[in-house]
């Protein structure tokens, strides 16, 4: 098995187990259930920067990035650092996260939020919905063609935007609907943990126009920014190279601060 497909099994008894102790009814219940959501897509057009910032503790590739940080002040200081939004990792066993850094993280700033995680089942969707969440991520790699459709339309309606994640030209194939807003090519190889800004540049002319392109993974100067806003890159996920410093939120306005100069 290659990490990814133990990441998945992993999460399969995960999800049925919390599907047994939290019912959907009882997700749909909280009171973040119906808060008015934000819209990320919106933000990446109208920025000069397009930062998507990452909370992001340990990963299989890394290990551990940082532990001392927490959510709290990462997602007051990447709001204070002008970013457009945030990233949280809400998986446990191989990145350190948890539902409680989202819900940690809605309480501290009023940045468009991003769940991080390997969502196999609608359940996981109503659950972002249901703890603060403005966007959700929908992996191609892991997901049929049909899913595609099914999951983001499902967030379509309960209004969250997709961050759709893409890997190589078949990923892209089955995933242009119009229920989703953006297109985040991975530089990172999930099987591999291999990082090239190339996997970016190559995809980027066979992603229709429709859709907010992002770059996401092994970024860590602003040149390669200025490079990727060439091949029409709105958007930047970086998680690592903020978080692997003591202050990830005055990394990232630093990081800000250079780009816009
Ligand atoms: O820390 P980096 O190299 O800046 O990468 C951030 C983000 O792109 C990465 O964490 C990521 C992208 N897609 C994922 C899917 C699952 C888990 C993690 C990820």
């Amino acid at each position: 098995m290659n990490i990814l497909e133990k990441i998945i099994a992993d999460k399969e008894i995960e999800v049925k187990l919390r599907k047994k102790l939290i019912p959907i009814e009882q997700l749909e219940e909280s009171v973040l259930f119906d808060r008015e959501t934000i819209s990320l897509s919106n933000k990446l057009k109208n920025s000069p920067s397009g930062i998507i910032a990452e909370h992001k503790r340990r990963s299989p590739s890394k290990s551990v990035i940082n532990q001392d940080l927490n959510v709290f002040d990462v997602a007051k200081g990447y709001e204070k650092a002008g970013v457009c939004g945030m990233s949280v990792l809400t998986d446990g066993k191989y990145f350190g996260g948890s539902l409680d850094d989202l819900l940690i993280a809605r309480a501290s700033c009023k940045l468009p939020l991003l769940r991080k995680e390997f969502i196999i089942d609608p359940y996981q969707i109503v659950e972002a919905r249901a703890q603060g969440a403005d966007v959700i991520l929908l992996i191609a790699a892991i997901l049929s063609k049909d899913e595609i459709k099914y999951y983001s339309e499902l967030a379509q309606s309960l209004n969250l935007e997709v961050l759709l994640e893409v890997h190589n030209e078949k990923d892209l194939k089955k995933s242009l609907f119009d229920s989703i807003t953006m297109i985040g090519v991975n530089n990172r190889n999930l099987k591999t943990f291999e990082v090239s800004l190339e996997t970016s540049k190559e995809l980027s002319s066979i992603i229709p126009d429709d859709f907010i392109k992002v770059s996401e993974s092994g970024i860590s100067n602003v040149e390669s920014i200025k490079e990727l806003q060439q091949y029409g890159f709105k958007g930047f996920l970086i998680g690592e190279n903020f978080m692997k410093t003591s202050n990830a939120g005055e990394s990232a306005k630093e990081f800000i601060e250079k780009l816009e100069k």
